[in-house]
């Protein structure tokens, strides 16, 4: 926490986006992200009195402040040691007055999608994190376009655990049935984590291609921290921003989409330094061993899919040996505290739940839970074009180079909170459901066929 003082938000905020579990306000003069808690909003008149009761002893205790600084902690030093302090964020607490929450939260209600707003803003619980939309290119001695573009891809799972193994696609693919059926999308996505997690250029490339197509919640494009394309855009839209990420007028979509694609998959790849050395190496390098060499070392897509494939049994299993009595984030805690410093997380968070005298029953899910945050969090690729091509050999190594010119690029990952115990439960009826609704539209195809 800044000390016990409120936060003032700066004036020149603005609405960066929202998922399930946050509201996100840029600050560009702090070069920061403001990310709220968001939570059910009250139905009717009882829940709102409940909640302003509930409200009043949660401040009186302190309660919100603690609950976020759990979450910070699990970031902090459970997933940025596991994905690498390059990637992650550093985080910090603030509390927000209510006079200031009220006026954010009257002029947010023009700007939020329908349907995000049955959620509404949690201000006891926000936080602030780096930017990744804004290019630090303080020692960039080449001369820059004008404009910074950000990619941000929400990867999800690429890794099949074993008892995942039978199921007929993958979670994301089985999922685009569920989403059709609930209106969520109108139209399936040909896009395929475990393809992008292959490693493969090809399949790489393709997948990237596929987003674009149909970006769902999987793909947005910012250009200096505002939304240039997402799902809400026309496809047709994408030429426009093509151009202006390469600055080229006179050049063929197609070369510019294959530029792009050159451009993200080098990204996606590149390798980076490798993790502090650990002493214990008992499970560090297992995924490696796995793995082979489908990847550079320490590229964003082997940090990610490593800690996914912390869950090695699936679902289903943890779902069997979790009883109702194990609290929904007690194991956060007892996790953080419980990590052995003198080993890598990896090897701490494995060595503990293997361990035969485990003090702590719930850490048993901590694998679980930790590869779930994987699953779902998002990665950013921010990059400027560079005007002038005079590049000495350290700056051309340094930068990512396409058949169209050489771009200085950061990339970051975020939305790396901790998720309930209750995921696994969640999880468990959402894959009975996507099996039963897989199940159900192949055979109307099948009839439709025949
Ligand atoms: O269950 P999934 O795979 O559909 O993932 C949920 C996401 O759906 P998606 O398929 O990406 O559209 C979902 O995203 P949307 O709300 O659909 O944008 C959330 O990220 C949710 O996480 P949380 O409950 O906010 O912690 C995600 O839930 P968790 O699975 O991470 O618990
Ligand atoms: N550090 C960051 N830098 C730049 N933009 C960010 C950052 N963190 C979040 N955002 C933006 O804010 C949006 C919402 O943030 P985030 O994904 O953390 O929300 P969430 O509700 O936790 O997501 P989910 O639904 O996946 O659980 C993101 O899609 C992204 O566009």
């Amino acid at each position: 926490m800044i000390g016990d003082n409120i936060f003032e938000i700066p004036n020149d905020w603005e609405y960066r986006g929202e998922g399930n579990s946050h509201l996100v306000l840029g600050l560009p003069k702090l070069k920061m992200i403001l990310r709220i808690r968001k939570r059910d909003k009250p139905r009717g008149l009882f829940q709102w009195f409940l909640l302003l009761i509930y409200d009043f002893f949660c401040w009186w205790y302190d309660s919100y402040s603690k609950i976020e600084q759990r979450d910070i902690n699990f970031h902090l030093k459970v997933m940025r040691p596991l994905l690498g302090c390059e990637y992650v964020s550093d985080a910090k607490q603030v509390k927000l007055s209510t006079k200031q929450a009220k006026i954010i939260e009257e002029q947010l209600m023009k700007i939020r999608p329908d349907f995000r707003k049955h959620r509404i803003l949690h201000f006891g619980r926000a936080t602030l994190f780096h930017d990744f939309t804004i290019l630090e290119t303080k020692n960039v001695t080449a001369e820059l376009g004008d404009d910074t573009f950000s990619v941000e891809i929400k990867p999800k799972k690429g890794w099949i655990p074993f008892s995942e193994k039978c199921f007929p696609e993958c979670i994301f693919c089985m999922n685009q049935y569920l989403k059709l059926e609930t209106g969520r999308i109108t139209k399936s996505s040909s896009y395929c984590p475990k393809n992008l997690f292959s490693g493969d250029e090809m399949k790489v490339k393709k997948s990237i291609l596929s987003l674009i197509d149909n970006p769902q919640n999987n793909l947005r494009i910012f250009k200096n921290g505002i939304i240039v394309y997402d799902e809400n855009k026309d496809s047709s839209e994408v030429e426009d921003v093509m151009r202006q990420i390469f600055d080229m007028d006179n050049v063929k979509l197609e070369m510019l989409l294959k530029s792009f694609c050159e451009v993200i998959f080098k990204c996606l790849t590149r390798r980076s330094e490798p993790l502090p050395q650990c002493k214990a190496k008992l499970f560090c390098k297992w995924d490696q061993t796995i793995l082979g060499d489908s990847f550079p070392s320490g590229c964003i897509l082997e940090r990610i899919l490593s800690v996914q494939m912390l869950d090695v049994e699936g679902t289903k299993y943890y779902n069997k040996v979790l009883t109702d009595k194990i609290s929904e984030w007690g194991y956060v805690k007892n996790l953080i505290d419980e990590l052995d410093s003198k080993m890598c997380v990896k090897c701490a968070l494995l060595t503990l739940t293997n361990s035969e005298n485990l003090r702590r029953k719930d850490l048993i899910f901590a694998p679980y839970l930790v590869a779930a945050v994987a699953n779902d969090c998002s990665l950013m690729i921010t990059m400027r074009k560079v005007r002038k091509e005079k590049l000495n050999k350290i700056e051309k190594e340094e930068m990512i180079k396409c058949d169209l010119g050489y771009f200085v690029v950061n990339i970051g990952v975020f939305d790396l909170y901790p998720k309930p115990m209750s995921t696994i439960r969640k999880h468990e009826m959402r894959n009975t459901k996507l099996l039963h609704v897989y199940d159900t539209s192949r055979n109307s195809e099948k009839l439709k066929i025949n």
